[in-house]
Formats: C-alpha cells, sequence, structure tokens
C-alpha cells in the first residue's frame, strides 16, 4: 500500500493519529500544499492569511521537514491548490490512498469534498480528527446536542469527564514511493508567495517561532522551568510581556503540538507540584477552545453570518472608520496600540482583543466580520472557530448567554493600562 498524508493543521510528530495511519505501509509521501488563493486579497484589501502567520506556517514546515528526514522521509511542500496537485500527485505516483485531518469548517469540509472528488478512481481517503481535545464518541452528548451555552458544557465534559490518551511520535516512516525521487523536497520562502521578508519585531509577546521543536521548548518553560503557569490566573488579562498567559494558540493553531498533549503535560505538573486555580484555568480555556471547535462542526455556515447563530442584527456595513480601526489610525491611543501590536507582531493578547472586537463593534458600530476578517489575515495564532466565535459572542450573535459584551474603552485602560505603559511600548 502507497500512502499520501496530505498534512494541514498538524504539522507534528507527535499525538498525530495521521501520520501514524502511515506506519506499516510501503512507501508513504507527506505533502503539505500552499494555496496561493490564501494571499490574494479580496474586494476589502484583506487576505486570508498575511505575512506573520505565513512566515510561523514557513518555519513549521521546515520543523517538520527536518524531523521527518531523520525518519527517513521528508516533507513534499508544493504551491498551488490541493484539489490540483494531491490527484496529480496520486495518479502519477500510483497512490492507494490519501490519510488527512478530518475538518470541523465548512470551506475547508469543501476543500476536502473536492479533493476527494477529483481523486484518481479507487483511491481510499482516511480522515482522522487529529487537532481536537477529545474524540467525538467520548463526549457524553451527541454532535447535535451541544450545549449551546459554555458553561453547561463545561459541566457536563467536568461530570463525564472523557478519556485523554496521546500518540507517541513515530520512530520511523516508510520511504517516499518509487518515482517520488525526482520531486524536490523543501519548503519555499516568503518571498515565492509574494511577501518581503520580515525582520523579528523585538517588541513582541510572542516567545517562539514556528515548528514543534520550539513549541515544545515553549511548553517545558512555561510548565517546568519558569512554572509561570502557576501563576496564569492572575496575569492572564495582562497586556504585555512573555509569560503572562501560554502563548500555546499559534502552536496549537498550526498543530505544532496537539491539545492533548498540553493537557497531559499540565496533568503531570499537577500530579508534581499540585493543582491550583492557575492550572484549572488553562483547562477551562482548553475546553473553551474545543467548544468552539464543537459549535463550527454543529452550526456551519451560520458561524460567519452577521447575524450569527440566533439570526441576531449587529450593526451592519462599514465606512473609513473600520480602515481606521486596522490601521491603528482611530485616535484612540490605547485602540491605536493595540491594533499596531497587531499588525506588527501578529499576536494580541486576550484582553487586548476582546477591547479592540468591543470598539469596533458597539463604539464604531462596523460590521463584526470585517473585525474577524482583519484578525483572521493578522494573527499568528489564527483559528476559524476560535476566532469567528469569539467575535460572534462580542457582537452578542454567539453563545453569549448575556447577548454580547460591551467592553467600556475608558474603564479598560484604567483597569489594566492605568499608567500608560502598554501605550508607550506601542507607540514608538
Ligand atoms: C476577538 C477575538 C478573536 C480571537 N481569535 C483567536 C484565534 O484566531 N485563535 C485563537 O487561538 N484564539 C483566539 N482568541 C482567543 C484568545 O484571545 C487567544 O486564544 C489567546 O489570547 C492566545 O493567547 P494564549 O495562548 O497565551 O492564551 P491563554 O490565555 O494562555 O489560553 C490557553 C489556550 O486556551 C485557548 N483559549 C484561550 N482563550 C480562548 C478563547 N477565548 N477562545 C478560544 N480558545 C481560547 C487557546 O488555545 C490558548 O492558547 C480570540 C479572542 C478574541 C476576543
Amino acid at each position: 500500500m502507497s500512502v499520501l498524508v496530505w498534512l494541514k493543521s498538524d504539522l507534528r510528530l507527535q499525538d498525530n493519529p495521521v501520520l501514524r495511519e502511515a506506519l506499516g505501509s510501503a512507501a508513504c509521501l507527506p505533502v503539505y500544499c500552499l494555496d496561493p488563493a490564501e494571499f490574494v486579497p479580496d474586494r476589502h484589501g484583506i487576505t486570508a492569511c498575511g505575512a506573520r502567520r505565513t512566515s510561523f506556517l514557513l518555519e513549521s514546515l521546515v520543523d517538520l521537514h527536518a524531523s521527518l528526514q531523520q525518519l527517513g522521509s521528508g516533507l513534499l511542500v508544493r504551491i498551488g491548490s490541493a484539489e490540483r496537485i494531491l490527484p496529480q500527485l496520486c495518479a502519477q505516483l500510483g497512490i492507494d490512498r490519501v490519510v488527512s485531518h478530518a475538518e470541523h469548517a465548512p470551506y475547508e469540509q469543501a476543500l476536502l469534498d473536492r479533493v476527494t472528488a477529483a481523486l484518481p478512481e479507487g483511491t481510499q481517503v482516511m480522515l482522522r480528527l487529529s487537532n481536537a481535545l477529545f474524540a467525538l464518541e467520548d463526549l457524553p452528548f451527541t454532535e447535535e446536542k451541544l450545549p449551546q451555552v459554555f458553561t453547561r458544557f463545561r459541566h457536563q465534559v467536568e461530570k463525564y469527564p472523557p478519556a485523554i490518551e496521546a500518540l507517541a511520535a513515530p520512530e520511523e516512516l516508510p520511504g517516499w514511493p518509487a518515482g517520488a525521487s525526482d520531486l524536490v523536497a523543501g519548503v519555499p520562502c516568503i518571498s515565492d508567495l509574494g511577501f518581503t521578508p520580515l525582520a523579528q519585531e523585538p517588541r513582541s509577546s510572542l516567545p517562539y517561532s514556528g515548528g514543534e521543536t520550539a513549541a515544545k521548548a515553549w511548553l517545558d518553560d512555561y510548565l517546568w522551568h519558569s512554572q509561570a503557569i502557576r501563576h496564569y490566573k492572575s496575569t492572564r488579562n495582562q497586556l504585555h510581556g512573555r509569560y503572562f498567559s501560554s502563548k500555546l494558540s499559534a502552536a496549537l493553531a498550526h498543530g505544532c503540538l496537539s491539545p492533548r498533549t498540553v493537557l497531559l503535560a499540565l496533568r503531570r505538573h499537577e500530579a508534581r507540584f499540585g493543582a491550583n486555580e492557575s492550572t484549572y484555568w488553562l483547562w477551562f480555556e482548553l475546553l473553551w477552545r474545543e467548544f468552539f471547535r464543537l459549535s463550527l462542526r454543529l452550526h456551519g455556515k451560520r458561524f460567519f453570518r452577521r447575524g450569527g447563530l440566533h439570526a441576531g442584527s449587529p450593526p451592519t456595513g462599514h465606512d473609513q472608520r473600520f480602515n481606521d480601526w486596522r490601521n491603528a489610525a482611530t485616535g484612540q491611543p490605547f485602540i491605536d496600540a493595540c491594533m499596531t501590536e497587531l499588525n506588527a507582531s501578529g499576536f494580541l493578547s486576550n484582553r487586548a482583543r476582546q477591547i479592540v472586537a468591543s470598539y469596533l463593534v458597539h463604539d464604531l458600530q462596523q460590521d463584526w466580520r470585517l473585525g474577524a476578517a482583519w484578525f483572521q489575515q493578522q494573527l499568528v495564532d489564527y483559528d476559524v472557530a476560535s476566532n469567528w466565535g469569539n467575535w460572534a459572542y462580542i457582537a452578542g450573535v454567539g453563545h453569549d448567554p448575556r447577548g454580547g459584551r460591551v467592553f467600556n474603552l475608558a474603564k479598560q485602560v484604567e483597569q489594566h493600562d492605568p499608567e500608560g505603559r502598554y501605550v508607550a511600548i506601542w507607540s514608538r
């Protein structure tokens, strides 16, 4: 059996069920497709994937390629759409089976369907859920019965905790199929995708670069060396710095770490040093991530509608105020500092995300979906479910039982940046 492993947001060896499916096959070709459509601006001048995330992605691919080479394999990275590239490779190399990550979002599912339909007749497709905390069959409710309020979801999961296990990294992998040796492995540069190479942003709070190796080292630092986790509950709403929150979002979004690997490491930390309210709170936040993923699976395209899950009526349309917001030119120093950080570094603390999102929707009265699209372009840790789910929540058309969150800018600044230190950092 000759297997093509189509990697997407699962760029790691450890706890990767997709890669594990290739073990025991005669040949295996790991492939990643960089779709140029992701880098083309839409009518608002917004691309699906901006330069900072692309840079992190390419670093992750370089790291994965090196790790795969050590196992006797390697990563084939192609620029082009998966629906064109994968069927061609399957036909050219006589691939019997394509293994990939099962999707939970409609756009990604539609692509998967198109790829499947275009594969040569007889090619099997095998899908594995690789970035979820829980297997669907282990949840204490069916997918359709997902509680619509997070607290109820959390209570159910805590009352009937699903099993958490992580797969070991493979120790070796089958080589590439015969005929693949003339294909060139390796990763393109960012300029091949139309971006100007970026310098590191010295003020960035994101403490690591792309790839499983860096992500594992950061997780070790956070849980074991610095033990910053022990104060997470009291620091998580801060705005700037290396250790105020876990910074695991980028590693999770690109699949450099699986959520199960993170949770099991957290449990080991608790077994050694004791659980406290901070270790509990990291689990709590990982549950939010899982909740949004399950919700997106259930609600599909409704997740992206202006009226969201309840056919609500948040502000519609946009004008110059949206451009001012995205260009950090609103004239509100705190909002402009946040947007400067986002645009320069690709990262923003959770509190800053909430404040700028609330400001765009509730103060500037702009369509929340444009804000979500701008975050999608700019965030290194962009995750379809977490991004659109949080934006809808703040706009009052998502899962918030209180019907949306309005953050009073003056109060937030008073509470979180009373001396203007954060604004000073990002106004330079
Ligand atoms: C408007 C808006 C947009 C957002 N867009 C994204 C996004 O695209 N990708 C993303 O990963 N998170 C998003 N978040 C959630 C949250 O802001 C980030 O996960 C967090 O700031 C990342 O930093 P951290 O890893 O240090 O988080 P920590 O506070 O250390 O949390 C640990 C992990 O829990 C998860 N998590 C924490 N808060 C949330 C939350 N509110 N919703 C879902 N998961 C959460 C993340 O995986 C995070 O890495 C968004 C929040 C808002 C308000």
